[in-house]
C-alpha cells in the first residue's frame, strides 16, 4: 500500500533527516506559541531550506490573523499551510488567496455530527486533516495523542484528499489504515520520546508500518 506520511512538530535538523530519510512525504513545522513543538520563523527557514525535494514543508497555524501569517511566509519557505484551529470556509478561503498556497484544514472528530464539517471545509480546502476532537478544556487543539473511534470514517467520501491523524502511534497505524482506508496520515506525539522532541526509531517504525512508499 502506498500511504503518505507526515511527521508533524519538526524542530531539529536530525529529526528533518530521520523523517525525510524514513519516507515521510511531508513535514510539519509548528507556528503555535502554546505548543511544545512551536519553532521561531527563523530556525524554522533553516529548517524548511534543509528539506530534500520530496519532502513537502507544511506550516501548521491556529486561528492566524494576516500579521501571523505574513511574519512566518515572509520568512520561511513553505509548500502547504495547514489551519487547525476554528476557521471557517471563508476564513480558509481568503487564507488560500492570500497566502497562495494549497491550504489543508483540520477538522476534529468525536462523533457522526462532526464529519458535516469535512464537506463544508472541502468545497474550499485543498486538502482535509481528520483529527480526534480535543477535549473542551484541552491545552492544545490538537498534538494530544488522542485518537478518535476510527469506524466513523469506514464508507465515508469527502470532497478532497484527507490524511488521518490523532493519537496515531506506529502499534496502530497499520490498523488505522485498513480499517478506515486512509491514503495519507499525520503523526506528532506517537513519534516522539519527549513532546518536541522526535525519536528516528519510532519515526521509522511508523513510516513503515503505515506502508509507506519511499519519494519518487
Ligand atoms: O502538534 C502540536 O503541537 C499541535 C498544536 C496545535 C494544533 C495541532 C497540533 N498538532 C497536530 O495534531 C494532530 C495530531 O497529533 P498527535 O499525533 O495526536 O499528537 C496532527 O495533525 C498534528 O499535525
Amino acid at each position: 500500500m502506498n500511504v503518505a506520511v507526515k511527521i508533524c512538530g519538526l524542530t531539529r535538523a536530525e529529526d528533518l533527516s530521520a523523517a525525510a530519510h524514513a519516507g515521510a512525504r511531508y513535514g510539519g513545522l509548528v507556528f503555535y506559541a502554546r505548543s511544545p513543538r512551536n519553532i521561531a520563523p527563523a530556525q524554522a527557514a533553516a529548517l524548511a531550506a534543509q528539506a530534500p525535494a520530496g519532502l513537502a514543508r507544511v506550516g501548521l497555524f491556529v486561528d492566524p490573523d494576516d500579521a501571523a501569517l505574513d511574519g512566518v511566509l515572509d520568512r520561511v519557505p513553505l509548500d502547504i499551510v495547514q489551519l487547525h484551529g476554528h476557521e471557517t470556509p471563508a476564513r480558509v478561503a481568503a487564507i488560500k488567496a492570500r497566502t497562495g498556497l494549497p491550504v489543508m484544514k483540520a477538522v476534529g472528530v468525536a462523533g457522526p455530527a462532526d464529519l458535516d464539517a469535512l464537506w463544508d471545509h472541502g468545497l474550499v480546502a485543498d486538502m482535509l486533516l481528520i483529527d480526534a476532537k480535543p477535549a473542551a478544556d484541552a491545552a492544545l487543539p490538537g498534538g494530544n495523542g488522542l485518537a478518535f473511534d476510527w469506524r466513523l470514517l469506514v464508507g465515508r467520501r469527502f470532497l478532497k484528499p484527507w490524511m488521518l491523524a490523532g493519537g496515531l502511534t506506529p502499534d496502530n497505524v497499520a490498523e488505522a489504515v485498513r480499517l478506515t482506508g486512509a491514503q495519507a496520515v499525520d503523526v506528532s506525539s506517537g513519534v516522539e520520546s519527549a513532546p518536541g522532541v522526535k525519536d528516528a526509531a519510532r519515526i521509522a517504525a511508523f513510516v513503515a508500518a503505515a506502508g509507506a512508499a519511499p519519494a519518487p
